[in-house]
C-alpha cells in the first residue's frame, strides 16, 4: 500500500477550499524565497479521504467515473476498432486484378474503417481553426484550396474523404494539397489537432491513384486457394514511406492510409519496433505501396533486401518533424533521407510536418529539402490553438498526487490524459489512482507492445477513461473525446520544454473541440515559467497571480525563442527564395512584420477562394 496519506493535516488553506476547489492556488505569502529556503508547503493542502478500496471504488462511481472494465476484444472488433492481435495485421482493402479502376465496396470493411463510433468527428468550434493567419514562404505560386471538390482529387480519394466525414478542407490542407499536388517539397506547421495528417495523405494517395497499375510493384494473389504468407511472399517495393516516431502514432497514421486507400490497389502497411519479426515478414510480403514506419525498424528493414527495397520510392515524409530531428535519431534519419542505396527516383519529394518547429529543427530540415521548398504555417510555429483553455495551478511537488486524485473529482468525468516525465512516475501515479477506485490505464516506453496496444485501446474505447503517459509515448495522438490533459509534471527543459507543453495540451480540443488543459506548477517549473505565461498570453488564457510578474509589459510585445529566423533575411535564405520572389513573411516564429505589407508576394491569397491578404501580408485563411 502506498503512503499516500502522509501528508500534513489540511491548514489555513482549507477554510477557502471548499467553495472554489480550483479557484486559487496563489501560494500563501507569495514569497518565493520563502518557499526555497523552507520545505514549507507552499500551495493549497489537498486531502485524500481514508477509505477502503470498496469505499473508494463507491465514491467513483457516485462521481460519475465508471469501473474500469476487462477489455473485450470481440466487441472491439465488432465497433470497427482493428484486429485483436496486433494492430498491424488489421484488415487492408485487397486488390484483385479483374477489379478494372476502382474496386467494388466492401461494406463489412468500410463499416470498420469509417464507422467506427470512436473515429474524431470535427467540433462545434471548427470555424476558430480559420481564424489563424497563414504565412507561406518559396518560390512557388499555391492557390489555397477550400473545398476538396475543387483540389482536382481523384474520385476515389473524393469518396474516401466525404466517407470520413470531411466536408472541407482546414488551412493547413488548404495550402498543402495543392502543393503536393504540384510535387513541391513541403514543410508545414500548424497547431495540433489541424489535420496535418490528411494534409500529406490526401494528395499523394490521390497523385498515385491516377497511376497506380503503371506505379505499383506486383503482389501475390491472396484470394488464390494456394496462397501462403510463408511461401508466396513479394519483396515490399514502396512508393510512400511516412516516418514517425512513436509505435501509436504509426498504428494511428496507418489507419488514416487504410482509410484513404480504400477501394484502390494501393496497398497501405505499418512497421515498427516491438511487431515480431515474422509478422513484419508476413504483412510486407503481401505487398506494399505506403509503409508508415518507426524510424529504428524502417533503417533495419532497408538492410534486408529480401524484405524490403527503397527503389521505388517516390515520397518520404517525416511527421512529427522536429522531434525526429533531433540528434538522438540523427543517424537514422540520414540513412532514410538518404533514400537508400537503390533509390531510382530523381523527382523524390521530401515532406516535413509538425506542430512546433523551432529553429534548430529549420535549420536541419533545410538541408534535406529541394532548394525551392516551399514553407506552409498556420499562426506561429509552436502555437496553441485557443479551443484549449489553460490553466495553471500552484501545487506543491509533495502534494501532486493529492492533488490530481482531488482534481479528477472536481472535474466532470470524461476521457483525460495525465503527463508525467518519468516511467517510474507514470507507474507510481497509476497505482496510486487505482488502487483508490479510478478507471487509470498507462503507457510508456518499457512496456511491451501487448500492454502498449491494450492502453491505448482501453483508452480510446473508454474502458479506462484516465490515461497515464509519459509525454514522448503520447506525441500526435488522436483520441476523440478528450475533455481534459493534466501535466501532473511540466515538462522542464530537459524534457522538451514548452513545445512538448504545446504537444502534451494538443490530446484536446482537436478539430474544432474545446478542452481543458491544467498544470501543475511548483518552483522547480521555473524554468518554464516565462514560455508558459507568453503561451496563456498569447491564448488569452489567465497567467495566475503567482506567475504575473512574467507577464508583458502594457505595449510590451511578447518574445519567443523562435521569432527571429535567418532563412528568409540572410544568406541562406536568399538560397531558399528564388530570384525575384519576395518571401510572404519575415520568419516563421513570428506573423509577418506590417512593414511587407503590399509586397506583390506572387502568392494566391485569392479572393474567389474566401481567402484573403491582410496587411501585414499574411494569408488569412478567413471563411471558415
Ligand atoms: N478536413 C477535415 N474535416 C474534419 N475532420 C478532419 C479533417 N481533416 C482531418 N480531420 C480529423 O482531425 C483529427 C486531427 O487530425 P490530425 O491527427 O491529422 O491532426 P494533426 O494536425 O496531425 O495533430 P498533431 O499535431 O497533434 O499530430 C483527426 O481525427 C482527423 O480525422
Amino acid at each position: 500500500m502506498t503512503d499516500w496519506n502522509t501528508n500534513p493535516e489540511p491548514a489555513a488553506a482549507a477554510e477557502g477550499e471548499a467553495a472554489t476547489p480550483w479557484g486559487d492556488n496563489t501560494p500563501e505569502g507569495g514569497e518565493e524565497t520563502a518557499a526555497e529556503t523552507s520545505n514549507e508547503p507552499k500551495g493549497k493542502q489537498y486531502d485524500v479521504p481514508q477509505l477502503n478500496p470498496e469505499e473508494f471504488k463507491s465514491k467513483a462511481r457516485d462521481a460519475g467515473w465508471a469501473e474500469k472494465t476487462a477489455f473485450n476484444y470481440d466487441e472491439f472488433e465488432r465497433l470497427g476498432g482493428g484486429d485483436a492481435e496486433y494492430h498491424a495485421t488489421s484488415k487492408v482493402y485487397e486488390w484483385q486484378d479483374d477489379f478494372g479502376d476502382v474496386g467494388p465496396e466492401v461494406p463489412e470493411l468500410e463499416r470498420i474503417l469509417f464507422g467506427g463510433e470512436f473515429q474524431m468527428r470535427k467540433g462545434d468550434h471548427y470555424k476558430n481553426l480559420g481564424e489563424i493567419p497563414v504565412t507561406l514562404e518559396g518560390p512557388t505560386k499555391v492557390d489555397p484550396v477550400r473545398s476538396f471538390e475543387e483540389a482536382g482529387l481523384h474520385p476515389v480519394v473524393l469518396q474516401n474523404i466525404k466517407l470520413c466525414g470531411y466536408t472541407e478542407t482546414t488551412p493547413i490542407q488548404a495550402y498543402t494539397i495543392p502543393a503536393v499536388l504540384q510535387g513541391m517539397d513541403v514543410v508545414a506547421v500548424a497547431q495540433t489537432g489541424s489535420g496535418k495528417t490528411a494534409g500529406y495523405m490526401i494528395p499523394v494517395i490521390s497523385k498515385l491513384m491516377g497511376k497506380a497499375k503503371k506505379l505499383t510493384a506486383a503482389k501475390p494473389n491472396m484470394s488464390q486457394p494456394g496462397y501462403n504468407p510463408r511461401y508466396s511472399k513479394v519483396v515490399a517495393e514502396p512508393l510512400v514511406v511516412i516516418v514517425v516516431p512513436t509505435r501509436e502514432l504509426a498504428m494511428q497514421i496507418w489507419d488514416e492510409a487504410r482509410r484513404m486507400c480504400y477501394r484502390s490497389m494501393l496497398r497501405p502497411c505499418v512497421v515498427y519496433g516491438g511487431l515480431p519479426m515474422p509478422i513484419t515478414r508476413d504483412e510486407l510480403g503481401k505487398g506494399c505501396d505506403i509503409l508508415i514506419a518507426t524510424p529504428g525498424r524502417l533503417c533495419d528493414l532497408m538492410g534486408k533486401p529480401d524484405i524490403l527495397t527503397m527503389r521505388r520510392v517516390k515520397y518520404t515524409i517525416i511527421d512529427e518533424a522536429d522531434e525526429m530531428l533531433q540528434s538522438d535519431w540523427e543517424e537514422e534519419l540520414r540513412t532514410i533521407m538518404a533514400g537508400g542505396d537503390t533509390n531510382e527516383d530523381a523527382d523524390h519529394v521530401y515532406m516535413m510536418y509538425s506542430a512546433t518547429f523551432p529553429k534548430g529543427a529549420r535549420d536541419m530540415a533545410r538541408q534535406y529539402m529541394a532548394d525551392d521548398y516551399i514553407r506552409v504555417r498556420v499562426g506561429r510555429a509552436g502555437q496553441a490553438h485557443k479551443n484549449i483553455r489553460q490553466e495553471v495551478i500552484f501545487v506543491d511537488y509533495q502534494q501532486k498526487r493529492e492533488a490530481v486524485f482531488e482534481l479528477l473529482f472536481a472535474m466532470e468525468p470524461g476521457r483525460t490524459m495525465i503527463f508525467c516525465n518519468s516511467k517510474a512516475q507514470v507507474d507510481l501515479l497509476d497505482d496510486f489512482l487505482y488502487n483508490r477506485g479510478l478507471p487509470t490505464t498507462s503507457i510508456h516506453g518499457d512496456r511491451n507492445q501487448r500492454e502498449r496496444e491494450d492502453a491505448i485501446r482501453a483508452f480510446r474505447t473508454g474502458k479506462a477513461p484516465i490515461l497515464i503517459a509519459t509525454g514522448v509515448s503520447a506525441r500526435g495522438w488522436d483520441v476523440a473525446g478528450v475533455k481534459h490533459v493534466i501535466n501532473y509534471d511540466l515538462p522542464s527543459t530537459l524534457y522538451g520544454g514548452i513545445n512538448e507543453y504545446i504537444h502534451r495540451i494538443g490530446r484536446t480540443a482537436r478539430i474544432g473541440h474545446q478542452g481543458l488543459a491544467t498544470s501543475f506548477y511548483n518552483e522547480k517549473n521555473d524554468d518554464i515559467a516565462q514560455d508558459l505565461v507568453n503561451v496563456l498570453v498569447e491564448c488569452e488564457c489567465e497567467v495566475p497571480e503567482f506567475l504575473a510578474h512574467l507577464k508583458p509589459q502594457d505595449g510590451e510585445t511578447l518574445q519567443f525563442d523562435d521569432d527571429t529566423d535567418e532563412e528568409v533575411e540572410g544568406e541562406e535564405g536568399a538560397d531558399a527564395v528564388a530570384e525575384g520572389d519576395e518571401p510572404v513573411t519575415d520568419g516563421w516564429g513570428a506573423p509577418a512584420a506590417a512593414d511587407a505589407a503590399g509586397a506583390d508576394t506572387g502568392f494566391a491569397a485569392a479572393a474567389d477562394t474566401g481567402f484573403k491578404a491582410d496587411e501585414s501580408a499574411t494569408v488569412t485563411a478567413s471563411g471558415w
